[in-house]
């Protein structure tokens, strides 16, 4: 039971190390998670304002292994061009779009206005 679950979460350690490797994008969030990370720590943010960052990060990198995932395996169903595996495809970059933009603008009320303190002073 234990060793299953263990195994389990190799193989999603693995697709996350996939999703690393092979698209620039996944690895642009984790650097863009990162940064703002870095600029946050040096901000007094309250436990709740770290829970929606850090659920924030978690949702783009999440809809990016989507995404991921949902492009290998229209390449493996179509490896031809179809419109249905355009819509799929486009589809799947939409929802990262929404995330990403979401992303952004929870990014710019949290610490937002704290930088623009700390800048403008
Ligand atoms: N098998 C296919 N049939 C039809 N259209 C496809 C197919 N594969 C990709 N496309 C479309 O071609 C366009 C570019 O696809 P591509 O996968 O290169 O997107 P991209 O976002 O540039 O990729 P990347 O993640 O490599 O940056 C998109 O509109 C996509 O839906």
């Amino acid at each position: 039971m234990l060793a299953k679950f263990i195994r389990s979460l190799g193989y999603a350690w693995s697709g996350i190390r996939f999703g690393i490797r092979t698209q620039r994008h996944v690895r642009f969030h984790l650097l863009a998670a990162s940064v703002v990370s870095i600029l946050a720590s040096f901000l007094s943010l309250t436990r709740m304002e770290w829970a929606v960052l850090l659920l924030t990060f978690a949702l783009v990198i999440a809809a990016e292994l989507i995404n991921t995932a949902i492009e290998q395996a229209v390449d493996l169903a179509s490896p031809g061009q179809h419109p249905v595996a355009k819509a799929a495809k486009d589809a799947a970059a939409g929802a990262v779009l929404v995330t990403a933009v979401t992303a952004v603008i929870i990014g710019l009320l949290i610490i937002g206005p704290p930088l623009w303190h700390i800048f403008m002073k």
